[in-house]
């Protein structure tokens, strides 16, 4: 998996994505960078500090960093080997969009496909909630963008959530207001994130916050100027590091676990009720309408 190209450069590819370590883009020697092989077609750019451990991903699916199979592939491809990189010790997780975190699940993803498409694509996301709300590693949300539904479920899963300080930001499991559920994992995320409550009515009314209502139910941890995101990141991800990092992994799973194992105790009957709900008729005539209303916004 990994070769060693010249001094301090060591590659590693799967699929269309390659790490370098050493000396490259940014000429710091200590950067190592995750880029495509076809860096026109990458998704997500990654920069590893070796001298921090700390890497960042930056998420850059245009327009608007929706979760389609592809990139979410691609993000839990390079979780899985940033977590298998003893240089790393935590991963920030930011956007490279302007204004977007992500728009959350790629609608036209659960829109006039097959079953079989629904349940390869639930599968997906399956993998991306286990492999992030699971992490090992340290995970922080910079978010330097609105984020809704699965954009809000990738945040929630980061063990500290910062966003930005933008009132035309928001935040939140919209699910409803789109005419579907939030399945009980985003739930249980949610839940343990607000408390039952605010989950509840958060959830009910498919309810989205700006930054300051966010910080107000615990939905992020802090709220900074948008230019301070990402160094505020970087600061808070120190201060995790330097708690012994056996302990603070086991408290993480300690409190994780067992919804993590919830779900993996029933991923195929998850995902079969996922492609029989949203087969349906109406749910796809809902998805339509919002698919609608979303063009005619522009217009
Ligand atoms: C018995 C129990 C039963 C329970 C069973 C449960 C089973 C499970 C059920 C299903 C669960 C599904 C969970 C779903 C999770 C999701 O994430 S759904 C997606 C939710 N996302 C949204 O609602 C976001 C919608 N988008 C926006 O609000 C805005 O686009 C934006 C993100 C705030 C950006 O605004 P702006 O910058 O003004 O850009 P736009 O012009 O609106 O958008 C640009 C183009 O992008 C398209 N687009 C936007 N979002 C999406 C998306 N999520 N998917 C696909 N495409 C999207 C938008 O249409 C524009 O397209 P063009 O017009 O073609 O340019």
């Amino acid at each position: 998996m990994a070769a060693v190209l010249r001094r301090g450069v060591k590659l590693i590819s799967s699929g269309s994505s390659q790490l370098l370590s050493g000396g490259c883009k940014h000429g710091r020697t200590s950067t190592l960078c995750i880029s495509s092989s076809r860096p026109s077609s990458s998704k997500i750019n990654v920069e590893l500090d070796s001298s921090t451990g700390i890497a960042v991903m930056r998420f850059q699916n245009p327009l608007v960093n929706s979760l389609n199979l592809d990139f979410l592939t691609e993000i839990c491809i390079s979780l899985e080997k940033l977590e298998l990189d003893k240089s790393c010790r935590g991963v920030i997780l930011t956007s490279a969009q302007p204004k977007i975190f992500s728009a959350g699940l790629d609608i036209l993803e659960m829109y006039g496909k097959n079953p079989e498409h629904y349940a390869a694509f639930w599968k997906s996301v399956q993998e991306i909630w286990l492999k992030l709300y699971g992490y090992s590693k340290i995970t922080i949300a910079a978010i330097n963008g609105s984020s809704p539904a699965g954009g809000c479920l990738i945040a929630l899963t980061a063990d500290y959530r910062i966003m930005a300080d933008n009132p035309r930001y928001t935040i939140g499991l919209n699910e409803t207001q789109l005419g579907i559920v939030a399945p009980f994992w985003f739930k249980d995320t949610m839940l343990n994130t607000v408390g039952h409550r605010t989950a509840e009515l958060s959830l009910q009314f498919g309810l989205m916050y700006t930054p300051s209502d966010a910080l107000k139910i615990n939905l992020v941890d802090l709220v900074v100027p948008e230019e301070q995101v990402l160094s505020t990141a970087t600061e808070t991800m120190t201060k995790f590091l330097a708690i012994p990092g056996h302990a603070r992994e086991i408290s993480k799973s300690m409190m994780r676990k067992p919804v993590v194992d919830r779900l993996l105790s029933c991923r195929d009957a998850d995902i079969k009720n996922f492609v029989s709900f949203i087969s349906k008729d109406s749910i796809q005539k809902s998805l339509g309408q919002y698919l609608s209303m979303l063009k005619q916004k522009k217009s």
